[in-house]
């Protein structure tokens, strides 16, 4: 049985079991499984080990139509196997069929998607550059079967991946998108094959009827890759023939990957992260100043016998307190008042200050950051709120799964809130996502409760322009429990009393 034979015997079983519903293109990924499927995923700890952004590796994939970009893509992104990696197809952004000038008189099968034209290269590079500075990008989803892009189920990518891998028929023709990519590969593999193979994919997952098809392929497809797609292969690093059957290509790939990526000093450890720390003096860290008030809450919330109902007022005082003294964090100016005393001629004059920032929110982060909120609306009139639900994945990895800005913009400040930090994952990545929205790292604070000191330690060296405050540092981190020592308990659990 030859290849061809065995790979349509194997799309037969997939033609029983693939529905229309698969028409679109896949999503993009960020991670090395590909199977989770997020609002939106994070980032690694994002610096070198001078502390600075490291730039992401970008690899662009080429080849012809169902010449298997999309799987050699994530075989590499499998071997390479790091979290934070995106794989942007370039299947979505094509401009589409919009309007009933673009299909003219003609049926859509006679609309040539095969020359560089029907591609949006102005938002495609504009995505690339965007993902390539790590800020917040959305990309656009494009659907085969309607020939446009949803809008609906565009998808937004946070923070600054470690890889960037680009897959599209056109990826090695741009000379723009050339300059941005560190590695261009070149899918060669047998116009029979890849006729086969689209035939299949086109009618099982795209919703298209044979006779379209072959028309397509003999009109526009097998031209547009002999004219436009064909002679870009000049412009690449590495030929696989044959597609992700090669994996002798492909590991030689993954492993000039994997060199790049530790010249570039990318580090994703934690451990990693905490050793380089350990000589770092956080200046930007403050905590309360201990009175005998705060020492006798920190008592009460301390002690595992105190009742909800205690540890709910107390931890809400403390709240209270915290924001307070973080209030103190935001710029101020002199101004002066007139004061016309109701019994004296004299007007007096009277020194005084007043904020003078541009607007300040609250973002909580959740489950336990939601608990601070109250507080905060008692002590900053009419503040806006906003949430970030953050969770880690199966590697210990924060992952991003809902995202609420009330405002953001470079002069805007925000109090960043979370009750208890251990580790500073989930607050770094939290900073991340404000700095992707164009907060600037002077105009964060970050308040919290209770903070182990390596958290607190590594939120520092990373982002040292933040202004972190805690109304309690604990020496001990117990990496085993995931519990802070001494601590207060679950904090969550004890408030929620769940
Ligand atoms: N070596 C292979 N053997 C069998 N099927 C393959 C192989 N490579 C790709 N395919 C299938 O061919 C289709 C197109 O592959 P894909 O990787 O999406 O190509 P492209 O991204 O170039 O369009 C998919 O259905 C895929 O599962
Ligand atoms: N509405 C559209 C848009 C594009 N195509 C075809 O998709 C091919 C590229 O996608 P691959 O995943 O195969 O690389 C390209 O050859 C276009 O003909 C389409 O059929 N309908």
């Amino acid at each position: 049985m030859s290849r061809l034979q065995a790979e349509l015997m194997m799309k037969t079983n997939i033609v029983r079991r693939k529905s229309l519903a698969q028409n679109s293109i896949p999503p993009i990924i960020s991670s090395t499984t590909e199977r989770k499927e997020l609002y939106t995923k994070g980032k690694p700890l994002w610096f070198n080990i001078d502390g600075e952004a490291s730039d992401c590796y970008v690899i662009g994939v080429a080849g012809g139509s169902a010449s298997g970009k999309t799987s050699v893509s994530r075989q590499i992104i499998e071997g390479i196997n790091i979290p934070y990696v995106v794989l942007l197809s370039m299947d979505n952004f094509f401009k589409g069929v919009v309007t009933e000038e673009d299909k003219g008189d003609a049926a859509i099968g006679d609309y040539n998607f095969d020359c560089p034209d029907a591609i949006d290269w102005e938002l495609f590079l504009e995505t690339i550059n965007r993902l390539k500075q790590g800020k917040a990008t959305k990309v656009p989803h494009y659907s085969f079967v309607e020939h446009r892009r949803i809008e609906s189920k565009c998808e937004t990518v946070y923070g600054l991946a470690s890889v960037v891998l680009i897959d599209g028929i056109f990826t090695l023709h741009n000379t723009e998108v050339l300059q941005l990519l560190d590695m261009k590969v070149f899918v060669n593999t047998d116009s029979d094959v890849r006729l086969a193979r689209r035939l299949m994919r086109d009618l099982t997952e795209r919703g298209r009827q044979l006779p379209d098809v072959l028309h397509q392929y003999d009109k526009f497809v097998k031209p547009g890759y002999d004219k436009y797609i064909g002679p870009t292969i000049l412009n690449a690093d590495v030929v696989i023939p044959r597609g992700r059957e090669n994996k002798v290509a492909i590991n030689l790939i993954i492993q000039h990957i994997k060199r790049q990526l530790e010249a570039r000093h990318i580090k994703t450890s934690y451990d990693e992260l905490i050793s380089m720390t350990s000589a770092h003096k956080p200046s930007n860290l403050f905590v309360l100043p201990e009175n005998n008030q705060i020492k006798a809450i920190q008592t009460l919330l301390r002690n595992l016998e105190t009742t909800r109902d205690d540890f709910i007022f107390y931890a809400e005082r403390l709240m209270r307190l915290s924001f307070e003294y973080a209030l103190n964090f935001l710029p101020h100016r002199e101004v002066e008042i007139t004061l016309e005393p109701r019994d004296s001629q004299d007007k007096i004059q009277y020194h005084g200050k007043r904020f003078s920032g541009q607007g300040l929110c609250g973002i909580s982060i959740l489950r336990a950051g939601e608990t601070m909120e109250k507080a905060l609306m008692k002590v900053t009139k009419d503040i806006r709120i906003g949430k970030l639900l953050i969770q880690n994945d199966e590697f210990g990895s924060p992952c991003l799964h809902y995202c609420r800005i009330p405002q953001s913009s470079r002069k805007n400040f925000v109090i960043l809130m979370d009750p208890t930090i251990s580790t500073g994952h989930a607050a770094m990545m939290a900073i991340r996502v404000l700095l992707d929205h164009d907060f600037q790292e002077e105009n964060i604070i970050l308040v919290s409760l209770l903070m182990a000191n390596c958290g607190a330690q590594a939120i520092s060296y990373a982002f040292p322009k933040v202004s972190i405050i805690t109304a309690t540092l604990d020496p001990e981190y117990d990496a085993e429990s995931g519990r802070i020592i001494p601590g207060f308990g679950n904090f969550g659990d004890r408030y929620f009393g769940t």
